[in-house]
């Protein structure tokens, strides 16, 4: 029964994965930035921003939060946006960039949803501080 079970399992993929792995990621937070770059409520924050090391940083940082091969070592969600006062309004319509950048990438929406889940936690090391 037990070797009958196992034979079953398949292996579970990652969100990682699912994305289309580094390859995927950076498509996608190519095409986040650019949904920044054209938005005239969040890109005032990105000013004073070296836009290759956010880059590097949000896909390191995706990876991690996604189950991929990365650890995420820099500075945490707490120390990066203390200080930006991002209100609700702001935070949520960040979100609507991102989920734009999502489906300009066609990722379906159920691993849409999966992925705003991994990130919704974080809200409240976000906004307001
Ligand atoms: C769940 C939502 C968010 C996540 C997971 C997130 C994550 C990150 C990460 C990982 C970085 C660091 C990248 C690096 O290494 O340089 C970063 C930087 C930054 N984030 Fe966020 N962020 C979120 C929401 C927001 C929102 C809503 C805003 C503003 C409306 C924002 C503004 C910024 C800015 C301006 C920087 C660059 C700071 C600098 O220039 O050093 N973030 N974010």
């Amino acid at each position: 029964m037990m070797v009958a079970l196992s034979a079953c399992q398949s292996t579970p993929t990652t969100l990682y994965q699912q994305v289309g792995e580094q390859a995927g990621l950076e498509r996608l937070v190519d095409a986040f930035i650019k949904q920044i770059g054209q938005d005239e409520v969040v890109f005032p924050y990105f000013k004073q921003t070296n836009v290759s090391h956010f880059r590097a940083g949000f896909i390191t940082h995706m990876c991690d939060v996604l189950d991929g091969p990365c650890t995420y070592e820099g500075d945490n969600m707490v120390q990066i946006h203390t200080g930006m006062k991002i209100n609700e309004h702001d935070f949520n319509h960040t979100v609507d960039l991102l989920i734009a950048a999502m489906n300009e990438v066609r990722l379906s929406h159920s691993l849409q949803n999966k992925i705003l889940a991994r990130l919704a936690p974080l809200r409240a090391q976000i906004i307001k501080i």
